[in-house]
């Protein structure tokens, strides 16, 4: 099972030590049983030495199986820690691209859903390792007895065995389809949150929601649930109902055996009785197991990777500056499920040098926002170079070079503080920009932390750009940055914050739709259908290219 692979796998020395105590432990009260089987045939009264046996044992019993049970939680716990730094690792290390493709959905049911149903099967694993031991002890303690009956106690637990798998096999289809329809659940879960508004608003559609969107997979995972579960216990009810017919046949079929006397019976008695509370406990727990190794696999198959390991190792000395950035035949392409043609982008060629206000305009769907992430590596580029100063960018310094950028995207996320950025150091530029961005009414910065990011969405991007401007990058991306700004602030963006970081040196691409600002951008890139069309240079002298604007802004 991946489950035990996944716990052997965090700490093998743990395990072993736990494993170990375990079978000490188990060992003991083997004994145990032996010890009372022994006095139960003794005649008369029971010896100095086997009293203290038996207190020696119980307390042999009772240490061992705290230390094994004290090391199996530590490692349990241990791995619900590891597993938790895992995937959250492994969600910042995946490309974005295939982050994407996946959707938020499925990430969170993986956080959620997946982590909880394996931290379950790591919670219960002490309990099953600790009563396993116990249940292999008494069948030691039985073959020692009577190796024919306990020939006879194998061949049935191996008819249970092969019979548990088998429905096993059942339960576990219908449980991962029901896996399958959580991803769904919770694509529901995410209209619900994030389409409030459009919900409450409109009351047909809310029906709708509920009627055929929500109800029909939250039956499907309660029916596929339930299917599974009941597979389970119904296994479970086979494996005690073996059990019993192994009993039975020990109680009716071992006094007809020549080789079974009383005592071997009396043994067999104890130890079946002390083993049937462990067996039915491995019963009820091993479908947590089931479940767990459902999830695990649907971890591995979202294909969260480790391959950009750049981005949880310790980061690089940051790249301050550039002289020249060059991009040549880039290439992206989106794959559509449902259409036949997939949309490519290509950037045949672009050049950036410091101090250089360049906008990039087109159509929507045009292609803006990807270039966006192929400049600025998010997207890893699928053919093609990018080269600094000479240098080609490779999977080995990426993350290097994104640190070449600050971007704030049109979907962008406001973190409540300033995570990564010395806010000792540079709180008093930070007041600066927030009087700059007229926030300083509204909001505070208190170590580092903002006291408040419940603003409207224009100020939330000035907040947004504030951010940017404190991680003082060489190359400022703006994703339509001033589509949510006043009329004023979006002329003191174009006007002041613009100019403002050219003359800092900085490299900024502004996607717009603004066209009466585009005489202020000193080159525009026009897009069409994921191709560069034209970029055009523009300036007081530049007749030819003047022209070229007033074409581009007359067609826009
Ligand atoms: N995550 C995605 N998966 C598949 N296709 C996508 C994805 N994102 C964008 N596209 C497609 O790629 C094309 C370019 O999208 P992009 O967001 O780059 O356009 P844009 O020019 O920025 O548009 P807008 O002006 O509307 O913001 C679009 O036709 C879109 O359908």
């Amino acid at each position: 099972m991946k489950i035990f692979q996944f716990l052997f796998s965090h700490s093998r020395k743990n395990i072993i030590f736990a494993l170990l105590a375990g079978i000490v432990s188990g060992g003991c009260s083997t004994g145990v049983i032996a010890l009372i089987n022994n006095v139960l045939n003794t005649e008369g009264t029971s010896s100095f030495p086997l009293i203290i046996g038996f207190i020696g044992l119980c307390l042999m019993t009772l240490f061992s199986s705290l230390l094994s049970g004290y090391l199996l939680i530590r490692l349990a716990q241990g791995s619900i820690i590891q597993l938790r730094l895992n995937l959250s690792k492994r969600i910042l290390s995946t490309p974005l691209r295939k982050l994407e493709e996946q959707g938020s959905h499925r990430l969170l049911a993986v956080l959620t859903d997946d982590v909880m149903s394996i931290m379950n099967a790591i919670t219960v694993s002490p309990m099953l390792v600790i009563n396993l031991v116990i249940v292999l002890g008494c069948f030691g303690y039985m073959g020692w007895l009577s190796l024919p009956v306990l020939a006879i106690g194998l061949a049935f637990m191996g008819i249970a065995f092969i019979s548990y798998q088998v429905l096993m096999k059942f339960a576990n289809k219908s449980l991962l389809q029901a896996r399958e329809e959580q991803d769904e659940l919770f694509d529901h879960f995410n209209a619900l949150t994030r389409g409030t508004k459009e919900l409450k608003t409109n009351k047909k559609r809310r029906i709708a929601f509920f009627n055929e969107e929500l109800i029909p997979t939250i039956k499907g995972v309660y029916r596929s649930t339930v299917k599974g579960m009941t597979i389970y216990t119904a296994a479970g009810n086979w494996g005690q109902l073996l059990f019993l017919f192994f009993i039975g046949i020990v109680i009716f079929v071992g006094p007809s055996l020549n080789t079974v006397t009383s005592e071997v019976l009396i043994g067999y008695t104890l130890a079946i009785l002390y083993m049937i509370t462990p067996l039915v406990t491995i019963l009820n727990v091993l479908p947590n197991f089931g479940r767990a190794n459902i999830s695990l696999k649907k971890i591995e198959s979202l294909g969260l990777s480790l391959e950009d390991k750049s981005l949880i190792e310790e980061a690089d000395p940051i790249e301050t500056s550039f002289q020249i950035l060059k991009v040549n035949k880039l290439t992206h392409q989106y794959y559509r499920e449902k259409e036949d043609l997939n949309f490519t982008l290509n950037i045949e060629n672009l050049v950036f040098t410091p101090g250089e206000i360049v906008y990039l305009v087109g159509g929507n769907g045009s292609g803006k926002t990807t270039i966006a992430k192929m400049i600025t590596g998010l997207y890893l580029p699928e053919t093609g170079s990018i080269y600094v100063d000479g240098q080609e960018i490779t999977s080995s310094n990426i993350d290097k070079y994104r640190q070449l950028f600050s971007v704030v995207f049109s979907d962008f996320y406001l973190f409540n503080n300033l995570l990564g950025i010395d806010s000792s150091k540079q709180e008093e530029e930070a007041q600066n920009y927030l009087d700059l961005l007229q926030l300083n009414h509204k909001v505070k910065l208190e170590n580092g932390r903002f006291s408040t990011t419940e603003l409207s969405q224009g100020q939330r991007k000035r907040l947004a750009l504030l951010t940017a401007y404190l991680e003082d990058r060489s190359f400022y991306v703006f994703d339509e940055w001033a589509a949510d700004q006043d009329p004023i602030f979006k002329e003191i963006f174009y006007t002041k914050l613009l100019p403002d970081l050219k003359s800092r040196g900085k490299t900024v691409l502004v996607i717009t739709h603004d066209d009466q600002y585009f005489d202020l951008a000193e080159r525009i890139i026009k897009v069409d259908y994921g191709q560069i069309i034209s970029d055009t240079k523009t300036g007081e002298d530049n007749g030819e290219n003047n022209r070229a604007l007033k074409e581009l802004v007359s067609e826009y």
